[in-house]
């Protein structure tokens, strides 16, 4: 039953919410057009006590921050705001240090919050500021990219990058709200929507087969900025993320299905040094093709079934090979396995990949030997390849 919470809402009958039921923890997803205006209204009706400071990056500052602010003033909730540059860089200890202490200057207590308005870098920046500021606050995230609203803002992943790896420091720390405004999306440049999109399809292809299917029929609906298209990937994607939440909240087994091809694409990412020269969800993009035809090779899933993906994935304009990635220079399999061997789903030194046997049907295993995943490295990196 859709829960009314603006009056655009209303009349459109549009609005959603979809809870994180952790015990101890648990909190609402809001998502509708029109609900960034509403911000404050909704945290200060939410939320109790407390005043905000909002943490947001210069892009999405020029056109969000001042309606934000607006609404948080109007219910006497801010206390100041940070604009950060963007991009993946500032998930970093150096955007991470000056962040902290711009907090505690603002004076934010430990019974006001954080309010992350921006895509998954502020987000995960922003969200870990908040879970060690005065030993932990409130945060609640305002997602801006496609990315943000379907997969980063749900599930208390916070962290900052090294260049040992993605997100290697970081807490879990649950976000005491999600507040998604598809209208904010009519800003998003182009390649932001498509690397974002990723993630939507990852929730198909690892676990909705008929998800899957949904999208292959609509999702040029999703680009050309159908609000019922928009609506019903974005709550589909989100609702997966809460039932694997609530079931795995601290990835002892399920949640890893989150991470179908961020083995490979978070080792990209970190051999490109997390530059605009490829984006956490075109490195997914590669990643999940990469774990299909892993899988095929491994005859594991049906042959065909990584060609349907990489199809797709390209009719969205996303990567789908080491090789799309621009810069002419290539990896090692040498240096791609280095970097995997980084990663945080390793387990007594063997690397833990997540594979399919078929649309919808990923699981977790670590049987793959390190040869092996050489082997295919070698294979799949080139221009050929
Ligand atoms: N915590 C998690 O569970 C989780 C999940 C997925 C991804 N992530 C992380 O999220 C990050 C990627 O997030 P992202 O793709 O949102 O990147 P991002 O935060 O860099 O945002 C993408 C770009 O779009 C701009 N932007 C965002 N919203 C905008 C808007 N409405 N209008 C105009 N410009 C806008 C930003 O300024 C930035 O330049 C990665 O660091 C990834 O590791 C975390
Ligand atoms: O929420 C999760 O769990 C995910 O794996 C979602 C991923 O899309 C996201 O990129 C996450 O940050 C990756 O987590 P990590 O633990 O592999 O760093
Ligand atoms: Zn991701």
């Amino acid at each position: 039953m859709p829960t009314v919470v603006n009056s655009l809402a209303a009349t459109q009958n549009v609005s959603r919410t979809v809870s994180v039921a952790l015990p101890g923890r648990a909190y609402d997803i809001l998502l509708g057009p029109g609900q960034l205006g509403q911000g404050g209204r909704l945290i200060a009706g939410r939320l109790g006590k407390g005043r905000c400071g909002i943490v947001t990056d210069a892009n999405v500052a020029a056109y969000h921050l001042g309606e934000l602010e607006a609404s948080l003033k109007a219910e006497g909730r801010w206390k100041g705001s940070i604009v950060l540059p963007a991009g993946e860089a500032s998930k970093s200890f150096s955007q991470l240090a000056p962040l902290c202490e711009q907090l505690l200057e603002m004076e934010l207590e430990r019974g006001d919050m954080v309010v992350a308005l921006g895509g998954g870098v502020i987000g995960d920046l922003a969200g870990f500021a908040a879970s060690i500021l005065r030993r932990g606050v409130r945060f609640v995230q305002v997602p801006t990219s496609l990315l943000a609203q379907v997969d980063s803002s749900v599930g208390g992943k916070t962290g900052i990058n090294t260049p040992q790896g993605k997100n290697l420091i970081g807490t879990f720390h649950q976000p005491s709200l999600v507040i998604i405004d598809t209208d904010v999306l009519e800003t998003l440049p182009d390649r932001e929507l498509r690397a974002g999109y990723a993630e939507v399809a990852k929730y198909g292809l690892l676990g909705n087969a008929d998800f899957f299917d949904w999208l292959e029929a609509n999702a040029s609906k999703l680009f050309d900025g159908d609000l019922p298209a928009r609506l019903h990937a974005i709550e589909t994607s989100v609702a997966m993320k809460a039932r694997i939440v609530i079931a795995d909240e601290r990835e002892a087994g399920e949640r890893a299905l989150l991470n179908l091809g961020h083995t490979f694409g978070h080792a990209l990412e970190a051999w490109t040094g997390y530059s605009d020269r490829l984006l956490h969800g075109e490195g997914v993009s590669i990643g999940m093709c990469l774990a299909f035809r892993l899988s095929e090779k491994l005859k594991l899933c049906a042959p065909g079934t990584a060609a349907r993906v990489t199809a797709h994935l390209a009719a969205a304009g996303l990567p789908t090979r080491i090789s799309d990635i621009p810069g002419g220079e290539m990896p090692t399999p040498a240096r791609l396995l280095q970097l995997m061997e980084q990663d945080k789903k390793v387990q007594d030194g063997l690397l833990t990949f997540v594979l399919v046997r078929g649309i919808g049907q990923a699981f977790v295993t670590r049987d793959v030997g390190r040869d092996d995943v050489a082997a295919f490295l070698d294979e799949n990196i080139g221009a050929q390849a």
